[in-house]
């Protein structure tokens, strides 16, 4: 469990404070999301949890290890908390190539050849290694971020919109790997992202933040899913849910099916395989009952 009891409060120019005061219990060797919209503070809570922005007060106490504790005075510095983060701004360093970056951060200089050779791999960044960092696409650079996280195996994955710059195709591969890995590893992974597809197939728990706080905490199906029926069409994103439901991603909203009531006439399986995009009329079983 990692406990996080943190206060900040940020001066604004001629403007209120801005004031973070975050409580949460997050669950060790799962992945949990950030949730929220822009300015409510996620980036924040990665950097004080990662030691890179000092809260004003409160603990973080990481599996009955303190990291940061203002009353005692504890405040463990970034090398000794065992973790790996992920910015969207990168953090490359800009005059070194590809492979300089990711050999410079592997853990005593002991690169694990296989697992360096999978991940640049998977990542498919074969082709970049002698590259300078200047010369990549921002979409590059973030394949390379995520490589340099991972090659530490680290006990805990913070992953701030890893994926915003990619394409479909890799965006998918990508969290699939990540999500892999996750299981392998029994990694811990806290992932930011803005997009609730991508939530709801890679993490476990979401903490929904607002105005600076933690408002919600749960399942990202229950916590995104809304209400609707009549003509849809969507991805589906889960289909492990209890009586035989399954959730489907229609523009902008997660919606819960019943799949027995699906009319699936015009689609070439029956089968409600996650990634699927299906079509038809979700009817209530009978009128009384909304299977939503
Ligand atoms: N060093 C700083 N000094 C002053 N204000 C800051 C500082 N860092 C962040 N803030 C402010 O704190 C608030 C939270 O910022 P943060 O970057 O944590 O938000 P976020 O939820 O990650 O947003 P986004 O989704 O846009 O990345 C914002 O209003 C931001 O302007």
């Amino acid at each position: 469990m990692i406990d996080l009891q943190i206060e900040k409060t940020f001066p604004s120019k001629g403007m209120p404070p801005i004031k973070l005061s975050f409580q949460c219990k997050i669950p060790l060797q799962e992945t949990s999301a950030f949730f929220g919209g822009s300015g409510v503070g996620k980036t924040s809570l990665f950097k004080m949890l990662a030691g890179l922005l000092l809260p004003d007060r409160g603990k973080i106490i990481v599996s009955g290890e303190v990291w940061f504790d203002s009353e005692k005075k504890i405040n463990l510095p970034i090398a000794k908390r065992s973790l790996s983060v992920m910015f969207p701004d990168h953090t490359l360093f800009p005059n070194m190539s590809v492979m300089e970056n990711l050999v410079f951060s592997i853990p005593n200089g002991k690169k694990d050849e296989p697992l360096f050779q999978s991940l640049v791999s998977e990542a498919e960044i074969d082709s970049i290694l002698y590259k300078p960092i200047t010369t990549l696409s921002s979409g590059q650079k973030q394949r390379v971020s995520l490589v340099r996280s991972l090659l530490q195996k680290p006990n805990l994955l913070l992953l701030d919109e890893p994926f915003s710059s990619l394409d479909g195709r890799l965006r998918e591969k990508l969290l699939f790997f990540v999500k892999e890995l996750q299981k392998k590893w029994a990694m811990t992974v806290l992932f930011i992202s803005h997009e609730i597809p991508e939530l709801v197939q890679i993490a476990k728990h979401v903490f929904v933040l607002e105005h600076g706080q933690v408002i919600r905490f749960g399942n990202p199906i229950q916590i995104f899913s809304t209400k609707a029926k009549g003509e849809l069409r969507g991805e589906v994103l889960s289909n492990g849910l209890p009586n035989k439901k399954v959730s489907i991603w229609i523009p902008h909203q997660l919606v819960n099916i019943d799949s027995r009531l699906m009319d699936q006439t015009q689609s070439k399986t029956k089968q409600n395989k996650v990634g699927k995009i299906i079509y038809g009329k979700f009817v209530p079983m009978d009128r009384n009952k909304n299977p939503n």
